[in-house]
């Protein structure tokens, strides 16, 4: 199986509410949408979206990176010599994590066709079903509240709510979301960089002292930050979970092996695909540390090759794929389904993913 041309697309989706966060608020999810073609007639499918405030990468650089430099290094090779195809994409460029991670997980979904099995079989298969947390956008106390009980009116028993814009709001606005949804409902939080180490600190302890039940905190301070966020680990009772500090397999052991967190979120737009990501995983199952499955703002095509990658692998045991229950459509054919917090893998062979609906994608050629 002959690999025949690279085709790349645009895909938006509306949001159902706006998702905001520390870094950035936006209304729709802009992804760009990768088909990899074999002689054979199949497709493997990919999506990246442009995160700039997190991977720095853009939409007009994710399209530059898999036209002119990914897409050439595995053009007219076959599908088959997966090993080198994915070390082609990984050496093509540097950086370009979310243009990387569109093509391996399209190598990876015309592997598993080519062999005629499901990508989460091929990587270990622990399971078919995961529960995602939902995300509360960071807002006014109130207005939190509000999205916090829609949640839980939709069924959804984890929330990962947002905080760290205008930090002096932060307390008040877990009080008012844990009194909106009573004491059963797991929150988590997430800082996007916001606080300062100390500042981390006092926070999380005033939350502690409410006994607001914090299941962990993600991403306190700046990503580059590592001796802040070690201190935060020591100092604060609330677990620490590494997000934007952590993209290659070696950010990931450089914190394991420090202990700067107690949990690492691994998102294949950060690592650059599936191959990175087995990667973390099982660095992690060698430090005994426990992951999260994330996502960016994303549509069902990325996110669902993370879901094969949860459903694979048991040192993942938090899920927080929630992109396509954030959206108010689902212009994507196959692949997992959703119904709200539950996820199930699709048995397809490859990833599952059939394409995008007529008229939805705007190809670029
Ligand atoms: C969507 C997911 N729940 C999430 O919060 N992901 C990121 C932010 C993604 C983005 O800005 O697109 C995170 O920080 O965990
Ligand atoms: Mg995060």
């Amino acid at each position: 199986m002959r690999i025949t041309r690279i085709r790349l697309g645009r895909i938006s989706v509306p949001l159902r509410v706006p998702f905001k966060t520390a870094l950035r608020s936006v209304d729709s999810v802009e992804d760009v949408v990768v088909e990899v073609h074999t002689d054979a007639g199949t497709i493997g499918y990919g999506e990246a979206p442009p995160t700039g405030v997190i991977t720095g990468d853009t939409t007009g650089a994710i399209v530059g990176a898999v036209q002119d430099h990914i897409g050439r290094a595995i053009l007219d090779r076959d599908v088959d010599d997966l090993e080198d195809l994915l070390q082609r994409v990984q050496r093509s460029i540097v950086h370009n994590t979310s243009a990387k991670a569109a093509v391996d997980m399209a190598l990876w979904d015309l592997y598993g066709q080519l062999h005629h099995i499901p990508v989460y079989k091929l990587l270990g298969g622990a399971r078919k079903c995961i529960v995602t947390d939902i995300t509360i956008s960071v807002n006014p106390p109130e207005e939190m509240a509000r999205d916090a009980r829609d949640a839980i009116g939709r069924g959804y028993d984890c929330l990962k709510v947002k905080v760290g814009a205008n930090p002096a709001l932060d307390v008040e606005r877990l009080s008012a979301v844990r009194r909106a949804v009573g004491d059963d409902v797991c929150i988590r939080i997430d800082a996007n960089q916001a606080w300062r180490p100390r500042e981390a600190v006092r926070i999380l302890n005033a939350m502690q002292e409410k006994g607001l039940a914090i299941e962990f905190v993600e991403q306190p301070v700046k990503a580059q930050d590592i001796d802040g966020l070690r201190y935060v680990t020591e100092h604060s009772d609330v677990p620490v979970l590494a997000d934007e500090s952590v993209f290659s397999p070696e950010d990931a052991m450089r914190i394991m092996q420090t202990r700067a967190a107690d949990l690492i979120n691994i998102k294949l737009m950060k690592c650059g695909g599936l191959t990175n990501a087995l990667k973390i995983a099982s660095a992690a199952e060698v430090y005994g540390v426990e992951c999260m499955i994330g996502c960016m703002l994303e549509a069902k095509i990325s996110v669902n090759a993370a879901v094969e990658l949860a459903c694979a692998k048991r040192i993942i045991t938090k899920v927080d794929l929630d992109g396509p229950v954030l959206c108010s459509e689902d212009p994507i054919l196959g692949g997992a389904v959703f119904r709200e917090k539950e996820i199930t893998v699709s048995d397809e062979p490859g990833l599952g993913i059939r394409g995008v609906e007529p008229g939805r994608i705007a190809y670029i050629d």
